[in-house]
């Protein structure tokens, strides 16, 4: 049997906003991590992916709320810790993440003396020795320049370092290549597929692409709407998808032919009601269909 590095029943976050009814963002999901997998999360715009990873890593803003049944990571139930979980978490867009006005340097040696008990000049062989595995050249250079005089795939190279020296067991990539242009995003890809087997990592993938989840991952789980509507092996949602709105999402992958019409997701709408009743069908052992028994499974 796999061991998982996160095991979460019915995950539910709301938002309150100031003299308005708390809006229900994430339904009630439960989220099982493989130890030692890269799982993709794929979905649109506003399916609650990033509130979902925020959630798990207590980052939520002021006025949003999150609830659970359970929740164990590593094996170790969270119920009523206040710590964070050891996961670490990257962003699209690294800028939103590095202080403009402090060099690379410092903010890695942050993470380092954050972590761990070393005079900075440790520090900074750990920073150097980081930035060398992570394919930064000249790192010396580099620890002294600002986050403006980097190239965005070398920020993120930065951000996935300084994710690392907080010695995570978990890595959380939100969308880490959608900025990116398609040669540096494939390198970025490459690096966090290593680094997943040489830090025997385990890693959830955040995207809303769906070919980037079919190049990378073990498995994916679906999200519309504040829930997951399917997860299953990559090869079993790919080829045998059972949810509506996975068979659409898998439409709209673009396949490069010229006169190819680029589907709208938006046209794809579950009523409410149906959304309600909905509940998880076992359709094998590993893949998981919401709502309708299964009888779609075509
Ligand atoms: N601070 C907030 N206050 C209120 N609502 C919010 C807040 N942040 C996000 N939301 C809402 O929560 C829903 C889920 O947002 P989330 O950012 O998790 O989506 P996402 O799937 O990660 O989308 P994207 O790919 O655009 O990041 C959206 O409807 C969004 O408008």
């Amino acid at each position: 049997m796999t061991e998982n590095i996160l095991e979460i029943k019915h995950l539910a976050v709301s938002v309150n906003k100031k003299n308005k009814d708390a809006i229900r963002i994430i339904k009630g999901i439960d989220l099982t991590i493989p130890k030692g997998e890269i799982v993709g999360i794929v979905g649109e715009s506003g399916s609650g992916k990033s509130m979902t990873m925020k959630s798990l890593m207590k980052i939520l803003p002021e006025n949003g709320h999150t609830t659970y049944d359970s929740f164990y990571f590593d094996g170790v139930n969270q119920e009523g810790k206040k710590e964070r979980i050891p996961a670490a978490m990257i962003f699209q867009d690294p800028m939103t993440s590095l202080n403009p006005l402090r060099t690379i340097g410092y903010h890695l040696i942050e993470v380092v003396q954050r972590k761990q008990k070393v005079n900075k000049k440790e520090a900074e062989k750990l920073a150097l020795k980081e930035l060398e595995k992570v394919g930064i050249n000249l790192p010396e250079k580099r620890m002294n320049q600002y986050p403006h005089e980097l190239s965005g795939g070398m920020r993120q190279r930065v951000m996935i370092a300084m994710a690392l020296l907080a010695k995570p067991k978990l890595l959380i990539a939100d969308e880490p290549t959608t900025a990116l242009d398609v040669t540096i995003q494939a390198q970025i890809l490459e690096l966090i597929r290593n680094l997943q087997k040489e830090e025997d990592l385990s890693v959830i993938l955040v995207t809303h692409d769906f070919g980037i989840v079919a190049g990378m991952c073990q498995s994916i789980r679906v999200m519309y709407d504040g829930k997951i509507v399917e997860e299953g092996q990559i090869d079993e949602v790919f080829y045998e998808p059972a949810h509506p709105y996975t068979k659409e999402l898998l439409k709209a992958i673009p396949t490069g032919d010229k006169g190819q019409t680029l589907y709208s997701l938006s046209s794809y709408k579950e009523t409410t009601e149906e959304r309600e009743q909905a509940e998880m069908y076992v359709l094998s052992n590993t893949h998981r269909v919401l709502g309708n028994g299964g009888e779609s499974h075509e």
